[in-house]
């Protein structure tokens, strides 16, 4: 096998200022594809994990409004999540078939469903924290409220309001050995979408879906880690993570090791809900063996990989 790269890609890149329709969201899909592309060109075996932020809120929302209305099954967060799975994986799945096939690739790739374990004690289901589905302004948030009174609303990175949900920490991937086998049969995987469907166990060890979303960022880099992969990137809207990030002093950050990333954040330059959770995904991923981890845009994935854009994050 060659060597490993896990590409998260975010639900936000995905979803572009106001291109918000699916069909949008595909063409996003394929701008981003070719880039993955590029890097498997580069001789990396390449497992695409995604984020379902906005898309699970979506979903959500779309049930909550057909059961106010029509009296219609609720979709439970959980199978929201799955839901998304295969409704992103699906788009990815095709775009990087499509891909292969115009670049005269003999690659395959496939979608995994795959369940993510979570403590059911996690301190996250009493302190919901996950921004899902739209960004609402501050001139609307009062009638939000008012409309939603169980809604708890965040300020998401200055970017408007969002309703959070809990996001324990991923613990286990119970569809890990299946997505290795794919990898070692050179097939390109789509895995552990929207962070993975969270599960539990009950007392006789069977699973249990439970309603919440987790990090895709934290769920990406345990995969990752676990299956000792090479680099560990995170795609995102930005092409570096800044210092000051939006003010007038931003300052790009490339080539960054441990020490230096960890008192940037203890600093507070990374927002809590966007990219303090991709700096700590990363940091886990190098505490846990891995060797480089790269946060850019999708634009820029193949130069960051050679080393020349992107910020790099090493020991
Ligand atoms: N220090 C920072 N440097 C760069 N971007 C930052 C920083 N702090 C917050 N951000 C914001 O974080 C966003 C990425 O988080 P988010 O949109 O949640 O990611 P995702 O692509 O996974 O959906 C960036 O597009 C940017 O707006
Ligand atoms: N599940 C998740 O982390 O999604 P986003 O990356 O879209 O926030």
């Amino acid at each position: 096998m060659g060597k490993l790269a896990v590409i998260a890609i975010g639900g936000n890149s995905l979803i572009k200022d106001k291109r918000q329709s699916v069909d949008d969201q595909y063409i996003a899909v394929c701008e981003t594809v070719k880039h993955i592309v590029d890097v498997i060109e580069e001789g990396y075996e390449v497992i695409v994990t995604h984020g379902n932020g906005p898309q699970v809120g979506f979903i959500m929302r779309r049930s909550e409004i057909a059961h106010e209305t029509d009296d219609m099954h609720l979709v439970p967060l959980v199978n929201c999540d799955a839901d998304t799975q295969g409704a992103i994986g699906y788009q990815i799945q095709q775009a990087l078939q499509n891909e292969f096939h115009k670049r005269g690739m003999k690659k395959k790739a496939t979608t995994v469903v795959s369940q993510v374990e979570v403590d059911k004690n996690d301190k996250a289901f009493s302190n919901p924290s996950k921004p899902i589905g739209s960004f609402y302004s501050e001139d609307k948030i009062d009638k939000i409220k008012e409309e939603h009174p169980n809604w708890i609303l965040i300020n998401d990175s200055g970017r408007g309001y969002r309703r959070v949900v809990p996001s324990p920490m991923p613990i286990n991937i119970i569809e890990q050995d299946s997505i290795e086998l794919l990898i070692e049969k050179g097939v390109t995987v789509i895995a552990v979408g929207g962070g993975g469907i969270p599960v539990i166990r009950d007392e006789e060890d069977n699973l249990i879906g439970v309603n919440a979303v987790i990090d895709k960022d934290n769920a990406s880099s345990l995969l990752a880690g676990e299956l000792n992969a090479d680099l560990f990137i995170i795609s995102t809207a930005v092409p570096n993570v800044c210092i000051n990030f939006g003010k007038e002093n931003e300052e790009k950050l490339h080539d960054v090791g441990m020490d230096k990333i960890k008192n940037l954040r203890n600093e507070g330059h990374f927002a809590p809900g966007s990219m303090l959770p991709k700096i700590n995904a990363c940091i886990n991923f190098l505490e846990n063996g891995g060797k480089k981890a790269i946060i850019t845009c999708p634009e820029e994935l193949k130069e960051a990989v050679m080393g020349d854009k992107g910020t790099i994050i090493s020991k």
